[in-house]
């Protein structure tokens, strides 16, 4: 026998008597015994594993020692574990193989972003929603803040600092008067702002904001109302170029008037139905619908959580970006996709990278989330790090999927700034330069 075989029987021997001290002594002169195999093709960790010795397999794991191999018979040291009983080694086994992966993730200890559509500078109030009376009062008041919408888009005017930005018209009661009266205005109401809340904790002096949504002919109303004012034609990159304090409150009253645009009837029997709780809700007219005994969520408006995932490479120094068919040409961003009925966030990220890209994705981490009115998701942020690294696209939704460097998206990032900004040079910037680029 040569010395160096000797020397891996004197290893593999330590590892089945479970021997820490003699493991640590020979693995910090001869780090390489680590992952050999004797015999079979056992390593010393499916020794430990075999004779149910926790604590060196532990030594061997702090090491760094590869649990994924497998030796002749097909079994991993966990498989070897399970088979002769010793559940605790067999969970010590599954937690580590992510290990050193997660270790890739953020730190989650960071601040909460301000994320445009996030802002909010109303409190909901939804205790007053059916406080007919209260509603009434906050209607008539001078101070009052009514918002237009025609068809989901809000009527807008230019910004007066910079000519890209965009800001949302505030009418007052007097302008309103002949809508709130109109069968054709569908009335939400939205809340009271927060900052004037603070400084004056009575009723009457509380402002109010409520969305109007008119199904009227804009022309004939801005002619009247504001000429320099105008609906927002395109949602993206539209509401991009509002200040985030507006498009706080757009998130909120264009995802509801979308759900009253969709929802018309009602879902379980197809009758109609009347609006209540100040736009919260609606209830089925037809006398004997199920919807009407208990409470059932198709009475209420609808959220649909997507997540939206940066999968991290393993080598930890790429993250995935990939492009619809749909996208302007050079624009690259996150996958995203809906989560489905009867999944948890992290089955949804693993099953929409794998469906997009052909990659698999271990450990997933939430980072944040976004409100995303068109027409009413959630968008869900995550971490993920892949555990494979070959991109075959579906073909169906993305047409290119890449691996990018760091600083291949650093120097995007200040494009997407631009876009976040609502820059008006946008088409251009993203005509001109990709991620790759
Ligand atoms: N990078 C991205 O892809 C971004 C996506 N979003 C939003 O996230 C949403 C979801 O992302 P996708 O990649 O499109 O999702 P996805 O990858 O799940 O594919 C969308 C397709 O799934 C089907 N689908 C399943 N459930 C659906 C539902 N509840 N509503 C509509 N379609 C459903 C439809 O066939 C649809 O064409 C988008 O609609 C978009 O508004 C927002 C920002 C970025
Ligand atoms: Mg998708
Ligand atoms: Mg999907
Ligand atoms: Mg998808
Ligand atoms: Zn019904």
């Amino acid at each position: 026998m040569s010395v160096r075989d000797e020397l891996l029987q004197r290893f593999l021997d330590a590892a089945s008597r479970g021997d820490e001290e003699a493991l640590s002594l020979m693995l910090s002169q001869s780090r390489e015994l680590l992952d050999q195999r004797g015999e079979q093709g056992w390593s010393a960790l499916m020794l430990t594993a075999r004779n149910g010795h926790y604590d060196a397999a532990r030594v061997l794991l702090s090491n760094g020692c590869d649990t994924s191999v497998t030796n002749r018979s097909g079994q991993t040291a966990r498989d070897v574990a399970l088979f002769w009983g010793h559940r605790h080694i067999a969970r010590l086994l599954t937690s580590s193989p992510g290990h050193h992966l997660r270790q890739l993730l953020p730190s989650t200890d960071t601040e909460e972003p301000d994320i445009h559509f996030n802002r909010e500078i109303l409190d909901r109030m939804s205790d007053r929603r059916s406080d007919g009376e209260w509603l009434a009062s906050r209607r008539a008041s001078p101070e009052t803040v009514f918002l237009l919408f025609h068809a989901l888009s809000p009527l807008v005017r230019s910004g007066a600092e910079r000519e890209e930005q965009i800001k949302l018209c505030k009418l007052r009661s007097a302008a309103v008067q002949e809508l709130l009266t109109s069968s054709r205005t569908l009335e939400v109401f939205l809340g009271v702002d927060k900052q004037q809340q603070q400084q004056d904790d009575d009723d009457d002096g509380m402002v109010a904001w409520f969305a109007l949504s008119t199904e009227d002919d804009p022309t004939q109303l801005l002619k009247d109302k504001d000429p320099s004012s105008f609906f927002l034609q395109e949602a993206m990159p539209g509401l991009l170029r509002l200040s985030d304090d507006d498009a706080g409150v757009v998130a909120q009253a264009r995802s509801v008037l979308a759900w009253h645009s969709r929802y018309r009837f009602c879902p379980t029997c197809g009758g109609d139905t009347k609006v209540e709780e100040a736009g919260y809700k609606r209830t089925c007219l037809r006398a004997g619908c199920r919807s009407l005994q208990g409470v059932h969520n198709t009475c209420y408006p609808r959220v649909d959580p997507v997540v939206i995932m940066l999968v991290l490479h393993p080598d930890g120094k790429q993250c995935m970006l990939g492009r619809k068919k749909i996208f302007p040409p050079g624009m690259f961003s996150c996958l995203a996709g809906f989560v489905e009925p009867g999944e948890t966030l992290e089955a949804a990220v693993r099953r929409e990278v794998q469906e997009e890209s052909g990659v698999q994705v271990g450990p997933v981490q939430y980072l944040s989330s976004q409100a995303w009115p068109m027409p009413s998701c959630l968008m869900i942020g995550c971490h993920c790090v892949a555990v494979t690294t070959d991109i075959k696209v579906d073909q169906n939704e993305i047409e290119e999927a890449r691996w990018f460097t760091r600083q291949q998206v650093c120097r995007n990032a200040a494009l997407h700034q631009c876009l976040s900004n609502g820059c008006s040079a946008v088409n251009g910037c993203r005509q001109n330069e990709s991620p790759n680029s």
